[in-house]
């Protein structure tokens, strides 16, 4: 029984051909490295079976290929395209409001499956979310690769002068760490390509933990990237033509970039640095291959102002005639486009702010093409096992400058770097290597992977309960309800035991829970979910669920929790010892503020604990394990009960509420709801009531109960 991969890779178009490379600021490198690793993997005789899961894109602005619900790769290897969010095709930024529904999409998937993958792995921030997920309920083991970290980018970007909140606003930037964070708590193992991109770039995030790391460098496809073309004479002449009506000397050596056109790869630095040097513009054309275009004005944003900057510095420095950017390249272009430019002597230039790893590096190298390139991450480790070429900081534009010039100044050298990538780049950089490394890290791993916790498999089926299940919170709902006996009639008369049952929500004990609800006469609840989602009780058992408990203890210290918050004593009061819990540490605000959540939260993180905080009617702050929640708790629930999410249907109505409504579950928000749960009027399955009571207005909206 061979292995059964499971890869998440969400946003950006994939498909397994002729890859849009560049067409955008989300299909690029992460979007090549995935296909070329789901390909090797797949033709390993280890591996029976890769899944490559993505989002259905309906869109008739882009090809109806990323329709396809599911796409053949190989005999082995297939693409799944799940629908969430929006049908067309929107940038990776857009994503986060939807990324829960994916998660429990795939759980559900997996479920009626019941053949569960081996190992998920995530790939970027969005894709490392959904795969935590999905690992801590289904108790499966997550392979994370950030590709590019959001930490490093908004340090990076901040360095270059950007203000803040421009970039919380362009990229949604500490949503997408909150992500990588909650990615790092939950893998098994991290896959970087480089040292420096987990010593220095992970490293920053506090769920960082060096011994889960493995470094693999990517590969490049040497079939396509090679030094010389048999049919080279039709390449000259094809790629003469894209030149030819941008550039007066066709064979002056080009300074060659290819990226997306996006603030990050500093394409305007090169053009300003090429612009200022008189001698770089007697020996070089500039050749900028920024992604496939028809008019910059329908570009996105961030596409748009880097080709706003573009035309505005040729202009500046009046570079018409030495200068090509060419609006439309086919993909199988590129490796002649490399080639072209080594044939004339040329350099690949990669200015970016911050450079992970670089896949165009390895291409450039395996053209012969010597490089000049930003000093970060990937390009440092290239170098340093190819010497072929040189790095300089590109934010000091001096420096870059000379950097070019002494590049180009030096034909032994040049010769000398072209030879040294082509060997270098084949000696180390195949995709060949990186599969069989990747399988073997992850065999050892799993061998002492004890199942992190349980898993479904191996935990005794509790009684299936009836169709459908009715949560709310006993200390919201209840107490503002102004028709519980309407509701006790329909439950009992909707013969409750065959077809609904109610499950209650609180941030008390049982004991407490148990008594406060006798006062509502209301029928018995099949589930309790007590202190916050850490216990689980049912019916009339005095004891929790002990799986429930083995899930979440994980990491779980609650010392170090109190220890770690105490300086905070100015803004957080402990609550009684009576509404303490095993994994509860529960706070009162001393008064409302946004600031309070964000700065535990980091705090909980920068001291590695798996907690995290969370915050009710805007003064109840209880933190509690990393993995437990209300509404985890629900999702274990209906695992357990192998009950549809669709079938649940729960009552929000205060601050703090949002966690119950996002992913599949049905969901209502009474008229009196607190103002914070506005913004979720635009997710799908939630229904904002504005009748007196809304449960039964909810109800109703929803058909919930079949005779009603
Ligand atoms: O017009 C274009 C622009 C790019 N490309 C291709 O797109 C890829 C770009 O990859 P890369 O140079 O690695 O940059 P990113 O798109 O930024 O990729 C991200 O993900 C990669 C894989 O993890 C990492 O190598 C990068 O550092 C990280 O920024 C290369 O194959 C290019 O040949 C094109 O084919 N046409
Ligand atoms: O520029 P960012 O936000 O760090 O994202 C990098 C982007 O480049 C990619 O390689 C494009 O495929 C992805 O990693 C991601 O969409």
């Amino acid at each position: 029984m061979g292995l059964r991969l499971l890869h998440l890779n969400l946003h950006g178009l994939i498909r397994s051909h002729d890859l849009e490379l560049g067409r955008d600021s989300d299909t690029g490198g992460q979007t090549l490295y995935v296909l070329e690793l789901v390909k090797g993997l797949a033709a390993r005789p280890e591996v029976e079976k890769v899944e490559l899961i993505t989002r259905l894109i309906n869109d008739r602005k882009v090809s109806s290929d990323y329709s396809n619900p599911v796409e053949k790769i190989s005999s082995c290897a297939e693409i799944i395209r799940l629908p969430f969010g929006p049908k067309r095709y929107v940038r990776k930024e857009l994503l986060w409001p939807y990324l829960d529904d994916l998660a429990d999409r795939i759980v559900e998937r997996l479920q009626k499956e019941n053949k569960f993958p081996d190992w998920i792995h995530a790939h970027y921030a969005d894709a490392g979310y959904v795969g935590a997920l999905v690992s801590r309920r289904l108790g499966l083991p997550l392979v994370f690769t950030g590709h590019s970290l959001g930490r490093e980018k908004l340090r990076r970007l901040l360095a270059a002068g950007i203000d803040h909140d421009h970039i919380e606003q362009t990229y949604s930037i500490s949503k997408r760490i909150d992500a990588e964070e909650l990615a790092l708590a939950h893998s098994n193992l991290l896959i970087t390509s480089t040292k420096q991109e987990s010593d220095e770039q992970y490293a920053r995030y506090g769920r960082f933990s060096s011994k889960n790391v493995e470094i693999i460098p990517p590969g490049v496809d040497l079939n396509r990237f090679h030094p010389v073309d048999i049919n080279s004479k039709d390449e000259e002449k094809e790629l003469n033509k894209l030149f030819k009506p941008f550039l007066r000397d066709l064979n002056l050596p080009p300074l060659l970039a290819i990226s997306r056109a996006v603030r990050r790869k500093n394409i305007p630095a090169l053009i300003e640095t090429y612009g200022r040097s008189s001698i770089l513009q007697q020996r070089h054309n500039l050749i900028l291959i920024l992604g496939c275009r028809e008019d910059s004005r329908q570009l996105e944003k961030q596409q748009r102002e880097v080709f706003q900057q573009v035309f505005e510095l040729v202009d500046k420095y009046n570079l018409y005639g030495k200068i090509a950017f060419p609006k439309q390249h086919k993909r199988e272009q590129i490796p002649s486009i490399y080639r072209w430019a080594a044939n004339r002597g040329g350099l690949f230039v990669n200015p970016a702010l911050t450079e992970p790893f670089g896949l165009t590096l390895l291409e450039a190298a395996a053209c012969g093409l010597p490089m000049v390139t930003t000093d970060d991450g990937g390009p440092r480790e290239i170098h340093s096992r190819c010497e072929n070429g040189l790095l300089v900081d590109v934010t000091d534009l001096e420096a870059f400058r000379d950097g070019l010039e002494t590049a180009g100044s030096n034909l032994s050298l040049w010769k000398t770097w072209s030879n040294n990538g082509v060997e270098g780049v084949s000696r180390h950089f195949s995709w060949d290597a990186h599969v069989c490394n990747y399988i073997a890290f992850m065999q050892k791993r799993l061998k002492f992977l004890a199942p992190r916790h349980w898993t479904l498999g191996n935990i005794k089926e509790i009684t299936p309960i009836g169709q459908k299940i009715l949560f709310f919170d006993l200390d919201n709902y209840l107490e503002q309800s102004k028709s519980l006996s309407i509701l006790r009639n329909k439950l009992e008369n909707n013969s409750l035991n065959q077809d609904i049952q109610l499950g209650i929500l609180t941030g008390r004990s049982i004991k407490a829970a148990r008594y406060r609800y006798a006062e509502t006469q209301l029928p018995k609840p099949s589930v309790w979910v007590c202190q916050a989602g850490t216990e689980i009780y049912y019916s009339e058992e005095n004891k929790s669920d002990i799986f429930w408990q083995d899930s979440i203890t994980v990491d779980w210290n609650r010392k170090g929790v109190e220890k770690v918050l105490f300086d905070l004593k100015d803004y957080l009061e402990l609550q009684p010892s009576d509404h303490q819990a095993p994994y509860k540490v529960s706070y009162l605000l001393k008064e409302p503020s946004h600031a309070i959540l964000p700065l535990v939260r980091k705090r909980l993180r920068q001291s590695g604990l798996a907690a995290s905080p969370h915050l009710k009617c805007h003064w109840y702050l209880d933190v509690v394990p990393l993995r437990a929640s209300r509404a985890e708790a629900i999702r274990y629930l209906t695992l357990r009960w192998g009950l549809s999410l669709e079938k649940v249907f729960v009552v929000a109505s205060q601050q703090g509420d949002a966690e119950l409504v996002r992913g599949l579950t049905t969901a209502l928000i009474p008229f009196d709801h607190d103002s914070s749960l506005d913004a979720l009027r635009s997710q799908q399955r939630v229904f904002f009531s504005d009748a007196q009571d809304g449960v039964l207005d909810g109800i109703k909206h929803f058909r919930f109960f079949k005779s009603h």
